[in-house]
Parts: structure tokens; sequence; C-alpha cells
């Protein structure tokens, strides 16, 4: 009889067991077979819209800001159910009118159809495929002692050999992973490296596929209340997940309560065998996450350590550091904020690669207006800081990645309301390079031209001790559309960096100013827009001008922080004005840590992995 394409698996198998009971042995296996790969279509699709819908869902913006009563988790919560339908809509012909029932799900969990299967083969003479769903059914129910004997016949058999025997259910880690374990008997160390670092990216997928299975239906058996019914749900959901590392532990029957890091082991060896020194601090590193008193890795790391090409952060995870994380480190704080942008970078993130970045050597940096010229004190002007070329890298950071205020405690037009101030911290620029949107060259353009002006700084007014960087900012301003051309208003009122500058001419050196400022510096980018000259002025409003200076690709201005060297910026009528805005103090507990964190990052090759786990390619680079 035909397959009728409908049908879906649980009909296909109770077919299938209705053709074993009246011999139809060719039916039989025709139904199984397609009940199980329609199965195997189902399950996949299910995890993986959920895995999706999960990621999805992580990264979306909450829509209320506070976090009450967890909103935030109900909110998403929410958004990934729509996206579950959502997934499944899109897919009429697994899920329409189908949804596994529990006990139906079971039978193909368990295997059943193999128990069948296995005897329709062999009635229909395909000894080898009996064979082989036989030990699939075993694998699943080794003490089944009816499939033992039958397997035990077909073994002797004409036509079948045991050495071929294939575990029709086995995930691809598991070949992988024995086909590593062979070569490493054979001391085939390159073979090893291959297969288990493409089992260890199986093996994560696998495992997140099996977690994400658990995330099924349970029926609660009564009507309890919200917060029972939830945490009842919750706990079988998390029972059921923690059942994961065994049955994943399982390689065609045989028991491993190691088999994760047991990878680890392997690969260690076989790139210390292929010299590759790094790859195998990283792997005794990481396995050392799963057993950090193992005595064997302990005396290997030390070994390891005491070799002259190995350096300290060799002994580093993907995931983690060992033993212990350097400060700062890119943890879950800052995921929140690649939350946020992650959706506008998206869609910026195809340009990039039409972006080139060249560094050039630095022009002659020199000093073009002093005192004298700027008409006050602790006040100086340097040119050629930076090439016209680096200053479109800086500017085109700003024009994919700025975002509305930031840098301005979220405010759009904090200083006129005339202009849109866009801006990207050195802290945002970090992350989009730790998230791979961005190619890491432009944050070492950006931390180099910044160390230039911090080096122009210390020279000009000879500062002995060590000049921290507190914060530093690259904001374009421009006019509004709607803004009239002959405006009188400032972009940046006159103020001073480190004090709360009052009408009467007093300046406040107390909080919220940013009282630990000491020097202040501007690194112009630009000069194609109409007004923003930079004016240094002895009075609060603008009418005492002392000097100004206009911007230009490559120019700095200079200054002391204090009210000794009061500010501004003329209006902007035309055009986007864009710099990189310098702060600096002698006072290290207010250095900026996320320039320490971005060289560290630069260094050590840092990003973030945590979303391929999904798809771990990246796993390539070493576990
Ligand atoms: O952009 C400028 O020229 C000056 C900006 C400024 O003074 C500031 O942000 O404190
Ligand atoms: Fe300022």
């Amino acid at each position: 009889s035909q397959i009728n394409e409908t049908d879906n698996c649980v009909n296909l198998y109770e077919q299938g067991v209705e053709a074993y009971l009246e011999n139809r042995y060719v039916d039989c296996v025709s139904y199984f077979e397609k009940a199980l790969e329609k199965y195997g279509i189902y399950k996949k699709k299910l995890q993986s819209c959920r895995l999706k819908c999960k990621y999805d869902a992580e990264l979306s913006e909450p829509l209320y800001p506070v976090d009450i009563e967890n909103l935030a988790f109900y909110e998403k919560a929410v958004k990934q159910t729509l996206c579950i339908i959502k997934c499944q809509d899109e897919h009429p012909e697994i899920f329409d009118n189908f949804h596994m029932n529990p006990e139906a799900q079971q039978l193909f969990e368990e295997k059943k159809p193999y128990e069948y299967l296995h005897i329709c083969y062999y009635q229909t003479k395909d000894v080898m495929r009996a064979a082989s769903s036989a030990f699939t059914y075993l694998v699943e129910h080794p003490d089944d002692k009816i499939t033992q004997s039958n397997l035990k016949y077909y073994s002797t058999l004409e036509g079948v050999n045991m050495k071929e025997i294939e575990n029709f259910e086995a995930s691809d880690y598991v070949y992988l992973y024995v086909h590593g374990a062979d070569a490493y008997e054979r001391k085939e160390w390159q073979n090893v490296i291959e297969n288990m670092e493409e089992s260890l990216s199986a093996y994560l997928q696998t495992e997140e596929e099996c977690r994400a299975q658990c995330e099924g239906p349970f029926d609660q058996g009564w009507y309890p209340d919200f917060i029972p019914s939830i945490s009842n749900h919750f706990t079988f959901c998390l029972k059921c997940k923690q059942k994961c590392k065994e049955k994943l532990g399982s390689l065609n029957g045989e028991k491993h309560d190691d088999l994760l890091p047991s990878h680890y082991h392997y690969l260690q060896y076989a790139y210390f065998k292929m010299k590759d020194l790094q790859k195998a601090c990283q792997a005794v590193a990481s396995y050392l996450l799963f057993y950090p008193d193992d005595v064997t890795m302990l005396s290997n790391m030390k070994f390891y350590s005491r070799l002259p090409k190995v350096r300290d952060n060799f002994f580093r995870t993907k995931r983690g550091c060992y033993p212990l994380c350097p400060e700062g480190y890119l943890r879950k704080k800052d995921f929140k904020i690649y939350k946020r942008s992650i959706q506008k970078l998206q869609v910026t993130r195809g340009k990039l690669k039409e972006l080139s970045i060249l560094q050039e050597p630095m022009p002659n940096i020199h000093i073009t207006m002093t005192e004298r010229e700027l008409q006050g004190s602790q006040r100086f002007v340097a040119d050629n800081l930076a090439s016209p070329k680096e200053c479109r890298s800086v500017i085109e950071i700003a024009k994919l990645f700025a975002i509305l205020g930031d840098g301005y405690e979220g405010k759009k037009s904090p200083h006129t309301i005339m202009e849109k101030f866009e801006g990207i911290t050195l802290g945002r620029v970090l992350f989009l390079v730790y998230f791979r949107l961005l190619n890491s060259k432009y944050l070492d353009l950006y931390l180099k031209l910044t160390e230039e002006v911090r080096k122009t700084v210390m020279r000009y007014f000879k500062v002995k001790e060590e000049l921290y960087f507190t914060y530093t900012h690259l904001v374009c301003r421009s006019a509004l559309s709607d803004s009239p051309k002959n405006r009188t208003d400032l972009s940046h009122e006159i103020h001073a960096d480190n004090c709360k500058l009052l009408k009467n001419g007093t300046c406040n050196k107390e909080p919220p100013s940013y009282t630990w400022r000491d020097y202040s510096a501007i690194l112009y980018l630009n000069n194609d827009f109409d007004g923003g000259e930079f004016i240094f002025s002895s009075d609060s409003t603008a009418k005492h001008v002392e000097s100004a200076v206009t911007p230009k690709c490559g120019r700095m201005v200079g200054f002391t922080s204090g009210k000794e060297n009061l500010h501004g910026v003329k209006a902007v009528k035309e055009g986007a004005r864009c710099a990189v805005a310098v702060w600096f103090t002698l006072d290290p507990k207010y250095a900026d840590e996320d320039r320490a964190l971005a060289y560290y990052v630069i260094e050590n090759d840092i990003n973030y992995h945590q979303f391929s786990s999904v798809n771990v390619s990246n796993l390539k680079n070493g576990p």
C-alpha cells in the first residue's frame, strides 16, 4: 500500500505496527522508515524554533525599562511564545493539526520503532539493517533479552558484518569522538585534533538541542495556582535538562560521565604533540574548569607554564579565564549594553565589509597656537595629529554606530535643542569589537589617536606624573533641519570641565561636576560644516570671547580643566561636526577601566562566543 505524505509520524507508526501484525513486512519497513524520518524532522524543527526564539528574546529590547515584579522575565516569555507560534506557523507541513502527545513522543524517544523494524528488515532479507536496527534498539534498552538474542542470531548470518554495525540514532559527535579516540590510540595527532574539535562543537550543539527538547508540555494533572504551576513546570523542565549530560554521555550504550571534559584531555595532548602550545594550554585551562583539582592536569599546567614560550594568558578559555579573570573582564553586565544596541547594529553590519582602513605613520605633530594667541593660560592648539584617512575612519565609526545621546546619559540634545548629538563612548567601540560588529583595527586606531593626544598634552604641560584617561567620547553635532540658519545660540554653552559655572562667575568644584578631571583635549575630525568654532571665553555668556579655534581634521585643542579655561562651542548651522573629546586625570582612582579593557581585548583577541554556541564553529580555534 501507498504512504500518504500528509500522515504524521504517529499515524505512520500506527500503520507500521498494523503492517507488522499482518505480516506485510515491506509495508512495515516503509511505514516505520517514514515515521522515523518525519519524527526526526519534527523534533529538529521544534528544537530549532525554541532555540532561535530563546536567543531572539534574549536580544530584544525590553518594553518597560524597569523590572517591576519580574516583568522583564515574563515579557521575555511572552515574546518567546509569540516567536515560537510564528516559527511553527512558518512550517505548516510539520506542525499543522499536529501536536505530538507525550506518549507518542515517548515511543520515538525510546526508539520503539526499531523493535519492530529489525524484524521487518529481517523478513525482507535486509539483514545488515536488521542487525543495526536491533543494535539501535539495544543502545536504549541494553537489558532487553529478546533483542539481545535476535542480534546474536543476526550476527551469525551471512551478509552481516558486525564491524559495520551502526546505531541509526547516534548523534554526529558520537562517531567523531570515537574516531578521535581511535586516532589517539594510533598516535595520529592531527586526526585527533580534527575529530575532537568537531566532536566538541557537535556535542555542544546536541546538548543545546537536548535541553530545548525538555521545554515541552507538562501535564500538571490538577489545577494548581499560577505560581505553583510555574514552579512545577520549571522543576519538571530542569530535571529533564539535568539528564542531558547523562543521555549524551552514552556512546552507543557505553557510559562516559566525563565525555565533555575528556575532549580537552585528548586535545591538550594532541595540540602539544603538534607543537601548538597556546591551544594546549587553553585545553588544559578548559579541562580544569571541570575538574579544578585534577592532579594530572595540574601537573601538566605546571609543565607547560615552565616552557619558555608559554605566556600566562595562554591559560585562558573561550568562556572564562583560568584561574581567575582579570578585573573588569567582560561579563553579564556588558551583555545588557550589547542587547540595547544589537538591533541597530545588525542593520549596519553589512556595510562594514565595504570599509577599509589604513593606519598611517604619525605625521608631524606641532603646536600651532599657545597661550599668547589663545589669550589665556594653560591652553594650546596642535595640528597634524591624524591624517585625513584616519579622520574619515573615525567619523565612519560615528556614522555607523553612534547612538543619539550616547555618553550624555541618554539625552538627545544635551546642550541645545537646535542640534542633535550623536555620540559613541570608548566603551561602546569596545563592545562593537568584542561582539565582532566592528573590525578591531578601528579600536586600534581610536586608541592610537587618543594616545597621541595624551602624549601631546603631557609634553606641552610637562606633566611628570602618570596621566590617566578618564573618559573618551566621540561626538558629532549637527543642526536639525528645521533650525533657523541665523541662530545665535551655542552648540555647547560656556563651561568649565571640572566645576559647575554659576551665573555670578564662580565655579563650584564639587559633585555632580567631574571634579577629578585635570586636563581636557578635543581632537577634531573634519571641517565640512558651517559654524561650530570652539571658543575660550572669560565670562559665562560668551560676551568676552578671548579666542576661537576652527576645527579641522587632525587639529586638537588642549587645556587644563578648571575655571581658568571657560570654553564653549558656537552653533553648528549646517553639516555635522565630529570630534573626539578626551579628559585626563592624575588620580588613578578615576582611570577609565574601559581603556585597560580595550587593550586587554585587543591584545588577547577576545570576543564574544556565547551566541555561536548554537553553532559552535568558532571552537575551531581551540576549546
Ligand atoms: O567639541 C568641542 O569643541 C568642545 C566640547 C566640550 O567642551 C565638552 O564636551 O566639554
Ligand atoms: Fe568642555
